[in-house]
């Protein structure tokens, strides 16, 4: 018996058929199912399967990419540059060559096209298929995983990397559905782009997503209202074509890149500076500050002065820095006090940072207009458009809802996953999220996730996260085949410490005195707490070695 869903045949019953083109039979037991296919998820299929393991991928969407594949509004675009954001094996990079230094979403997508191809994933992919449920079981030490009008899954190991993304976020503003124009989150992008040319278009929110969109949207709609609730202190990218083929890094120094991507404290190969803000004069900072901003990329944030992040003085003297760059480009005098102003509106850099082309200078243009939700919130949606607080109807063609996601802990909570209990991880994590390394959970034994809480994650580059914690997860299943054991869980006092440390690291920094996703704000009623951990990739990276070496502490082996 088969049914048919995308287009796709599967099995139910056992009997086997094809699915996206793989043989697949129900409940199929497996070493290891990966669940996701961005840079985390490919990056454990292919590792795994080198190591000989029986293992299938499988995405809820319809190819490779992870948040590329979902990502394709206009502008889209990586913030980390080439090549610290790519695979680090030199099948593939020695031959691939990107267009620009910061490639476009479907350049990304281009490259995971390539890299499937390069490592023959398909045939162990499923796509179109959604993991609802993994269900423990105690006494085969497996995990049973149910798919979405797809197969049943069995395996030993559930790795899950679903990435930070994976659930959307609309406020429930009233009247959204009596809408009569277009409404779209942007990670729902039409594959058929829509013509914008000359229509009324609003961008709800301004982080990068409606950074990058709001740039790109203002050179074609009619008119375009940005509705902004909180500044963003975004930085100039510095894009730069590789018109020629030429790299801006030569080749032959990939290698070394990609080994002391581990070394710097986001994953790049920059670092912060061991020297305070305060060791300069005047002058002297002036000229750092500004010696990095001509860099661009992630250097203002990321490759400044140590105590940047951590002393509110120092904190306040680098906005000053970014707030008179800003204000200069901005020709309104009261845009230029939303935009960026004079009193400093949150901690410089305990936000998501975005990189942006010229997008200050889209409030110049007679198109483009400006609306402040901190004086004036959005009261509801007609069918028309928005109604602000102060009772104006913008009317819109098209609304944008850049609102981001449940970031961070969504994509894993929305699957109904139960361990050596009843209570599934969403029920665990009610109150505030507990793992040992950004990675496990107590009573979920053989489960494992990447670019999830408590870890590096939003503060490191994507592949470098990938590399270093699916390379830690393939040498647990190593030692656990090698070991001939069934089970790994954590325990319990592991994970109490691991928490503590979490909130100690955040403390010292400024992350707690700001709202954002990194502390659950965006939500509501998500328990506020730190999500990411403040270390820096080296520290982590020493401490998932040592828990390796101790023949994984911190863990229960049998
Ligand atoms: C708009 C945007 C811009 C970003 N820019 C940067 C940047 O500049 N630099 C940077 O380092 N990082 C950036 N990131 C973070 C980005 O998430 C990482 O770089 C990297 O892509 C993470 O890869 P991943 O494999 O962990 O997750 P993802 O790329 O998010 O992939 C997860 C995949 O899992 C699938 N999935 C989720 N749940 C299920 C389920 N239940 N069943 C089946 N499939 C499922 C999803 O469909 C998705 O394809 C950005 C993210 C977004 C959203």
């Amino acid at each position: 018996m088969t049914a048919a869903v995308h287009g796709v045949n599967h099995a139910i019953n056992g009997v086997t058929e094809k699915v996206n083109g793989i043989h697949i039979s129900n409940e199929q037991e497996l070493d290891a199912l990966v669940v996701g296919a961005g840079f985390g998820g490919v990056w454990q299929l292919k590792r795994l399967r080198d190591e000989g393991y029986n293992v299938k991928l499988v995405e809820s969407g319809t190819d490779y990419g992870g948040v590329w594949y979902w990502n394709r509004y206009p502008g889209a675009r990586v913030d980390s540059a080439i090549p610290h954001y790519e695979f680090s094996d030199p099948l593939l990079y020695k031959e691939w060559s990107w267009k620009q230094r910061f490639p476009d979403s479907s350049e990304l997508r281009a490259y995971f096209t390539y890299a499937a191809k390069k490592w023959d994933l398909r045939k162990d992919t499923l796509f179109n298929t959604y993991v609802e449920s993994a269900t423990w079981d105690e006494q085969e030490s497996k995990w049973t995983v149910k798919t979405k009008d797809g197969p049943t899954l069995k395996a030993k190991f559930l790795l899950l990397n679903t990435g930070f993304a994976a659930k959307r976020y609309t406020p429930d503003w009233p009247g959204i559905e009596s809408f009569k124009g277009t409404w779209v989150h942007p990670s729902f992008w039409p594959h058929d782009e829509p013509d914008l040319m000359g229509k009324k278009v609003a961008v709800i929110g301004t982080g990068s997503t409606g950074v990058q969109l709001a740039t790109d949207l203002a050179k074609v709609a009619g008119h375009l209202t940005v509705f902004q609730r909180t500044p963003n202190l975004a930085l100039p990218m510095r894009q730069v074509d590789y018109t020629n083929g030429d790299q801006e890094i030569p080749r032959p120094e990939y290698q070394s890149l990609f080994d002391h991507r581990k070394d710097s404290f986001s994953g790049f190969s920059f670092n912060f500076v061991p020297k305070s803000t305060w060791d300069d004069t005047p002058e002297q900072r002036q000229e750092f500050y500004q010696s990095l901003w001509d860099k661009g990329d992630f250097q203002y944030w990321l490759a400044t002065y140590y105590d940047m992040l951590f002393t509110p003085e120092a904190n306040k003297e680098a906005y000053n820095f970014w707030r008179d760059k800003t204000r200069a480009r901005v020709k309104n005098d009261k845009l230029k006090d939303i935009l960026a102003p004079m009193e400093q509106p949150h901690a410089f850099g305990c936000k998501r940072i975005s990189l942006e082309n010229k997008y200050f200078e889209i409030f110049n243009q007679p198109n483009v207009s400006l609306v402040d939700m901190k004086t004036n919130p959005i009261e509801s949606v007609t069918e028309t458009g928005i109604r602000t607080c102060d009772g104006t109807v913008h009317e819109f063609d098209i609304v944008i809802c850049a609102t981001g996601y449940d970031a961070i802990t969504g994509g894993l909570t929305s699957i109904d996953i139960r361990g050596t209990t009843d209570q599934t991880l969403k029920e665990t994590w009610k109150d505030g999220t507990a793992t040992n390394l950004g990675m496990s959970v107590s009573g979920f034994p053989n489960m494992f996730f990447t670019y999830g809480p408590q870890a590096p994650t939003a503060l490191c580059n994507g592949p470098t996260c990938a590399e270093i914690q699916g390379d830690w997860i393939v040498d647990v299943v190593n030692h656990m085949k090698v070991k001939d054991l069934k089970k790994v869980e954590v325990e319990i006092e592991s994970q109490k410490a691991w928490a503590e440390n979490i909130w100690k690291l955040a403390n010292m920094s400024l992350l707690p005195s700001t709202k954002s996703w990194y502390m659950g704000d965006n939500i509501p009623g998500k328990p506020r707490e730190p999500l990411i951990y403040l270390g820096g990739v080296p520290t982590y990276y020493k401490t998932l070695e040592d828990c390796a070496k101790e023949g994984y502490s911190g863990f229960k082996l049998s």
